[in-house]
């Protein structure tokens, strides 16, 4: 790859009267300044300098090391050293041409990236040439760097897009038969369970199902979160653009956020037009709404755990605080999730206990063995599921819009999935939780510290309830003599319902 910049250094006058000090600059550069921090004969290359009327015309070349738009700040402090001397200034650097060409198999298919004016793709030569429209500030600024770094994630996404999702096989638990074969998400619909919900993907849920959540949540507390020492917390439920900034959301859930705007003030006069118009027509003026509120601040829970990291940020662990261990369970997600009408397994609103987990790097793989150890007991000798468990793309990767493995193999996560009866034999196997190691993603992206200067890890674990509820009822139906007698006894009586005439 190369980057090219083609520039001239504004000088508050003649720059000849340093003539001689500005040629032996150029001629060390190569050597000197510019191969500083680059292997060996990697650094930057000066293709061409020439003097002009209160200019100095620059043309640079790099590969990865010493990249152009740093090479030309190094440039531009010894030439203003030597023309300082000469009561001559440096006034700026105006930018002819930058251009970066990379190797690619194929031309871009987004090509509107801010900051880049053409993308030229060479078939013959395999290259993407981007012709940047930067200017000093930019490139001090790192824009460059942060172009490069998104066309090599396309250009990797595109690669992995032909691809499927990452899926390995891990574990499969025996095959069974299966006595219910109906849907029972109509089948609760049916029986008075639930209940939709007014919003897209949203559901009430009666006294039946809740219990059923709630028992599920007992469990959880009663086989893994007791015994394995894990502390509740009440992670924020609305989040702010900063938090998924730090947690990389920001790079890439907006097609999937339920976004929040706050009133531009809560002053009831300039609301009046909004509740009279209301008032007279029974209509609520959306229109006239967008008007009166704010941009969004960030929007509901979506990952969950990356507003917990608020907790942390910034501090210095004691070693004897390792490893952390908490979980929450205090809200709802939100996602606006794909089209069409799904039962209860993919909804927009659900219900997740989120467990994060974080110390040293043994620390998290030693708590990620033992909850993969108490989650077998769960499925196997008490939910009594038909289950598996397969190595797939990080969560956190997926949720940036990227694709493929995690870089080592130790950080990735691990699917739950369990098999639908009522979607047939092929179906599609249902993820009803997760489990992974996130390398040091966040304590790094939200600059936790330990006390004996370690590298920290962390883990989560999302635990969807309605997922849960789905895989359970699936496979078991809904009359609880059917039940596996271990869920049965935790459950215990089926409540009163509702009885609609
Ligand atoms: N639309 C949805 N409806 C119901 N449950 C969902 C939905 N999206 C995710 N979940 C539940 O949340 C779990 C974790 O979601 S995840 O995106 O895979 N992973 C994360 O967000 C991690 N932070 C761990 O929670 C899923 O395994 C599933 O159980
Ligand atoms: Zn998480």
């Amino acid at each position: 790859m190369e980057f090219y910049l083609k520039c001239s250094l504004k000088t508050s006058a003649d720059p000849t009267v340093a003539k001689e000090a500005i040629a032996q600059i150029m001629a060390d550069a190569e050597t000197g300044i510019l191969a500083k921090g680059a292997p060996a004969g990697e650094g930057a290359k000066i293709k061409s300098w020439s003097l002009g009327d209160n200019k100095i015309n620059l043309e640079l070349t790099s590969g990865k090391n010493v990249r152009v738009h740093d090479a030309v700040l190094r440039v531009r402090k010894q030439v203003a050293d030597a023309l300082g001397k000469a009561k001559v200034g440096v006034r700026g650097i105006e930018v002819d041409t930058f251009t970066i060409t990379v190797p690619s198999p194929h031309d871009l298919k987004n090509k509107n990236i801010p900051h880049v004016k053409s993308v030229l793709f060479d078939e013959k030569a395999q290259t993407l040439c981007l012709t940047l429209d930067v200017g000093e500030s930019e490139m001090k600024n790192q824009v460059p760097d942060r172009i490069l770094t998104l066309l090599e994630d396309k250009i990797e996404q595109d690669e992995y897009g032909a691809k499927a999702e990452h899926w390995h096989l891990l574990w499969e638990s025996e095959d069974r038969p299966f006595h219910y074969v109906d849907d029972p998400t109509e089948d609760m619909l049916k029986h008075g369970w639930l209940k939709r919900g007014a919003g897209r993907g949203q559901w009430i849920h009666g006294p039946a199902s809740t219990k059923l959540f709630r028992t599920f949540e007992k469990i959880v507390v009663d086989e893994i979160l007791t015994p394995l020492g894990y502390n509740e917390m009440i992670f924020p439920k609305l989040v702010m653009w900063d938090i998924w900034k730090h947690s990389g959301h920001a790079k890439g859930i907006y097609p999937e956020i339920y976004y929040v705007c706050p009133p531009k003030t809560r002053d009831p006069a300039y609301w009046e037009d909004v509740m009279d118009y209301y008032k007279v027509t029974r209509e609520v003026p959306t229109e006239l709404i967008k008007t009166k509120i704010g941009d969004p601040i960030g929007g509901m829970c979506y990952a969950q755990c990356p507003p917990c990291w608020g907790f942390f940020q910034g501090e210095t662990i004691a070693k004897d605080s390792l490893p952390v261990r908490v979980f929450d369970r205090s809200g709802t997600s939100h996602r606006y999730e794909s089209g069409g009408i799904h039962g209860i397994e993919r909804v927009d609103e659900f219900h997740r206990i989120e467990l994060v987990w974080l110390g040293t790097k043994e620390q998290v793989v030693e708590t990620t063995q033992k909850l993969h150890e108490r989650y077998m007991h769960i499925f196997n000798d008490i939910l009594d599921l038909k289950w598996r468990k397969a190595w797939v793309t990080p969560w956190f990767m997926a949720q940036e819009g990227l694709a493929g493995v995690a870089a080592d193999e130790v950080t990735g996560t691990t699917d739950y999935e369990a098999p639908l009866p009522y979607r047939g034999k092929d179906g599609e196997w249902l993820e009803f939780q997760n489990v992974s190691i996130n390398g040091d993603k966040y304590p790094t992206g939200f600059n936790v510290k330990c006390q004996t200067g370690e590298q920290l890890w962390s883990g989560c674990s999302g635990v969807g309830l309605e997922r849960w509820t789905a895989a359970f009822l699936a496979q078991h139906g809904l009359d609880p003599e059917k039940w596996p007698e271990e869920f049965r006894k935790r459950f215990g009586e089926m409540p009163k319902l509702v009885k609609f005439m």
